[in-house]
């Protein structure tokens, strides 16, 4: 039975039970619930913080899990990120009342506040900069004003937060960070868990193609098939099937979402017609 950590509380919660019910896997109905097991995937689902997963992952007690970068990085755990997820994408800033600071070299010797002291300490450590470091659990913004510290460091989305505390970014993002899975390293390759951690990942990544992709079908003149497919080249190649109608092919092929738009605006320009997309709702690459 493969064990996987899942965080059990905050951003990154809603989103990773989401994604893992469209993989097929249950999820527990209760927030208060700690475990459970999807018997027909033969997998086990630990909720657990999300700051304490990567450690329970290199611990080697369970075989994997999803977190934030950023968290595994503060951790310092052994364990290395295997799959990016897409979502609670965020930077991690330094950030304080205009006037503090220009740059990162202008902290030394002020304290900053910050949930991520990991993070920090080795980020002013690499630049050489001399500034203390102090650990506050959340709501770090205030940390300023109440006098704790002239400069924070946290995780900044929208910046709606910096905003409403009258805070500006200092300097360039120290990184940027998503949903990720985590595995401990060295682990790769262990007999046992391994093929059903491809399996998972495998899964995960349809979930991925699915929201990323749709399916774009469109009729065009053979003379034009070479610049129709150009721009729907496909993931493999784009299928090629003949029409009733001589001189006439339909073309099917899977497209970024994003561009979806666009690609049938230049298919139709070239002569394509009856383009039309459809979403995918699962995929295995
Ligand atoms: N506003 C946000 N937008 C995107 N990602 C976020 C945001 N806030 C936190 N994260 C990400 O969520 C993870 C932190 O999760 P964690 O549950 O510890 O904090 P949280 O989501 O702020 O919840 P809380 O502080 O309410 O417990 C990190 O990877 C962080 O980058
Ligand atoms: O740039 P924004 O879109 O405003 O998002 C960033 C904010 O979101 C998180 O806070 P959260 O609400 O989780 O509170 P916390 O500081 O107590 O963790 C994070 O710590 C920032 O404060
Ligand atoms: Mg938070």
């Amino acid at each position: 039975m493969l064990r996987i950590a899942v965080p059990n509380k905050g951003s990154l919660s809603g989103p990773a039970a989401d994604m893992l019910h469209e993989a097929g896997y249950q999820q527990r109905r209760e927030s208060k619930e700690l475990r459970i097991v999807d018997p027909e995937n033969e997998v086990e689902f630990f909720y657990l913080r999300p700051r304490d997963i990567a450690i329970y992952v290199s611990s080697g007690r369970l075989d994997i899990g999803i977190t934030g970068r950023d968290l595994l990085i503060d951790s310092g755990a052994n364990a290395g990120e295997i799959l990016p997820l897409g979502f609670a994408r965020s930077t991690f800033r330094f950030a304080s009342k205009p006037g503090t600071a220009n740059g990162v070299e202008d902290l030394s010797g002020m304290t900053v506040a910050t949930s991520y002291e990991g993070i920090v300490a080795k980020h002013l450590a690499d630049k050489g900069i001399d500034a203390s470091v102090v650990h506050l659990d959340g709501a770090v913004e205030t940390a300023i004003e109440l006098g704790v510290a002239e400069v924070i460091a946290d995780v900044v989305e929208t910046g709606t937060s910096l905003r409403n505390a009258g805070l500006e970014v200092i300097g360039e993002p120290i990184m940027t960070s998503e949903a990720i899975v985590v595995r401990r390293t060295g682990a790769e390759g262990e007999e046992g868990a391994e093929s059903k951690v491809q399996q998972f990942l495998r899964r995960l990544q349809g979930v991925l193609v699915a929201r990323t992709y749709v399916m774009m079908d469109y009729d065009c003149r053979v003379e034009q098939l070479e610049r129709a497919v150009a721009l729907t080249p496909g993931l493999e190649s784009p299928t090629v099937s003949p029409l009733h109608n001589e001189g006439w092919v339909a073309v099917r092929a899977m497209v970024p979402a994003k561009e979806a738009q666009r690609i049938m605006d230049d298919l139709y320009a070239i002569g394509a017609r009856a383009i039309l997309t459809t979403a995918i709702h699962a995929c295995r690459l």
